[in-house]
């Protein structure tokens, strides 16, 4: 299990591969590129200290894109004491675009802006009289093979100790190795999708020439951490969860339970902001179907009264997760003697305090993550802080959670209060409530819910003018909002079939009174969000 370190760093017992990460945008698809060949893999800044790499097994490491020019005053680089603890482990390093970048200012190569700038598909080939050079990085690659291209900075001369490998049309240094050293660089991006056979050459560094071992499997970190968690409670000691029912919480839960059993005491909230038949729904899978000693605290009066005349979203936010904490403490002190509360933190939520451009500006607060009061005295248990969504649901398959609850959306932890757009009450809740109910059922019957990444209906603070039977209508608008996204830091509009939107459309103005107009939402992120508050 991952501990964060007095200096921020992070203590891993794994061996793993330690990307540097420069502040490409495709930092994190490294990781999860290296994560899909079963090696564990940690990003850290580019600026990282020594002592925090010397603190874990590192075997190789990986150094990724940046939109800096190596050449410029003030660009990052990696500490010397770093390159110096590199040299003397004779630890593997892969540069990628500024990362070879950096490999050629470091060892006396030249970089300077290119004519062209390059974005896009390349046609790489080998460089045959070097062919020795490149063998265990790229000899198994066919002759000519597409690789993804993004920078205006090039190679001009490779640096001493390297020999170019790899060219294009437009660069001889497309690729350059040391074998001596076991040092790569390489000016494309093997780590996105446009890049067909990047992951091949990933294998090569991180298993071959890295010797990384290829157990990052779920089922053995399932047991791993049910160890770790025994040893750290005790055979007394007792935790508490904040479980929503939603997939992170869901498989946090079965490991504690299968850790400690009923030791571990589950806490639904119901904030009156949950979806229709939520809380009852949930305590029935958690109780009955896995096991769980889960409790579900009615606070929807609590939460109402709280939020109510509120409109502005960060204030909801802020007074959701604040009653929260509170009602928590509070079941704490009721179940008495507990030291530990269990969070459903993934890897993700890490990453963004860790990463060189540093934590992203507030968009909204539940960015923020390790936002507990000072008053809080429980320690944390986070089972799934090295995780990425993905992985969180293939564990809990591998758990047997059932595939409901793996494959479930997200739903945001103050729930229906941000999608209720301005003030709320309990029967705007209701309405919105069985809008959503409708709208889920209509793609579950058409078979599109697992395609969509998280789907939604959302109250707007607009009244429309519509006619029914004959009859004026003035009434609320709903809007609908679908998205396709893998990591929801980006997203799409989900491109729905005309007869399923009809279909939801006709059903909820038909159905749910105070509904006369329903809307799809056609926007991506960026520039939206997901969410509407
Ligand atoms: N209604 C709730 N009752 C208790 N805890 C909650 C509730 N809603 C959210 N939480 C807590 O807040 C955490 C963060 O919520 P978040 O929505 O990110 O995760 P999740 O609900 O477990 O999974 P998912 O992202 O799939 O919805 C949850 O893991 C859970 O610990
Ligand atoms: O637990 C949460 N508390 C929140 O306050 C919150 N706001 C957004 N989300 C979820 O985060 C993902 C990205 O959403 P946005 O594009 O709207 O920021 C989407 O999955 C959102 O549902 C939240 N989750
Ligand atoms: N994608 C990158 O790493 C770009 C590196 C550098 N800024 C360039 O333009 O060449
Ligand atoms: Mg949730």
């Amino acid at each position: 299990m991952d501990q964060q370190g007095a200096d921020g760093g992070l203590t891993s017992n794994r061996e793993q591969i330690a990307i540097l990460d420069f502040g490409s945008q495709y930092s994190h698809l490294i990781a999860r590129r290296v994560r899909e060949l079963n090696v564990f893999c940690e990003l850290y800044s580019c600026l990282v200290e020594p002592q925090v790499l010397a603190r874990n097994k590192v075997v190789g490491v990986i150094l990724s894109g940046g939109p800096h020019s190596v050449y410029e005053a003030g660009s990052p680089h990696v500490h010397a004491e770093v390159w110096k603890m590199i040299e003397e482990k004779k630890l593997p390093v892969l540069g990628i675009c500024y990362g070879m970048q950096e490999i050629a200012h470091v060892f006396g190569g030249k970089v300077a802006p290119g004519l062209e700038r390059e974005y896009g598909k390349a046609i790489v080939s080998h460089i045959d009289a070097n062919k020795a050079a490149g063998e265990a990085l790229v000899g198994d690659l066919p002759a000519e093979f597409q690789m993804w291209m993004s920078h205006g900075d090039k190679l001009h001369s490779v640096p001493t100790g390297f020999v170019d490998i790899l060219r294009t049309s437009n660069s001889q240094h497309a690729g350059i190795a040391n074998p001596e050293k076991k040092m790569y660089g390489l000016q494309f991006h093997p780590e996105v999708t446009h890049s067909p056979l990047g992951k091949d050459l990933l294998r090569n560094f991180v298993v071959n020439i890295c010797g990384a071992p290829t157990n990052w499997n779920m089922l053995d970190i399932a047991d791993e951490f049910v160890r770790e968690v025994r040893e750290r409670v005790g055979p007394e000691g007792k935790v508490i969860g904040a479980v929503s029912g939603g997939v992170d919480s869901t498989v946090a839960a079965v490991l504690l339970k299968t850790a400690i059993g009923d030791r571990f005491h589950a806490i639904l909230v119901d904030n009156g902001c949950l979806r229709k038949n939520e809380a009852v729904e949930v305590v029935d899978r958690m109780r009955n179907k896995l096991g769980i000693n889960l409790r579900c605290v009615d606070a929807a009066d609590r939460f109402l009264g709280l939020l109510a005349g509120k409109t502005e979203p960060e204030e909801k936010r802020k007074i959701i997760g604040t009653t929260f904490i509170d009602i928590f403490q509070e079941e704490a002190l009721k179940i008495g003697a507990v030291d530990y509360l269990l969070q459903g933190t993934l890897y993700p939520d890490v990453i963004e305090s860790i990463s060189y451009k540093g934590p992203s500006a507030v968009i909204k607060s539940h960015h923020n993550v390790g936002g507990l009061p000072a008053t809080m005295h429980l320690k944390l248990i986070e089972p799934l802080r090295e995780l990425f969504k993905d992985e969180v649901r293939t564990l809990g398959i591998a758990l047997g959670v059932e595939e409901f609850s793996v494959w479930r959306h997200p739903f945001p932890g103050p729930g229906l209060a941000i999608r209720c757009l301005g003030e709320l009450n309990m029967e705007n809740l209701d309405m919105l409530r069985e809008a959503d109910a409708i709208l889920i059922e209509e793609l579950n019957r058409a078979g599109i819910y697992r395609e969509i990444g998280q789907a939604f209906a959302v109250l707007l603070p607009v009244k429309s003018v519509g006619v029914m039977g004959d009859f004026r209508t003035y009434e609320k608008v709903c809007a609908i909002r679908c998205v396709q996204t893998t990591d929801y830091m980006t997203a799409d509009w989900y491109h729905m079939p005309y007869e399923v939107l009809g279909r939801i459309s006709n059903r909820i103005i038909n159905e749910v009174r105070g509904i006369n107009r329903v809307v799809y939402d056609i926007s991506s992120k960026p520039p939206a969000t997901i969410e509407w508050e």
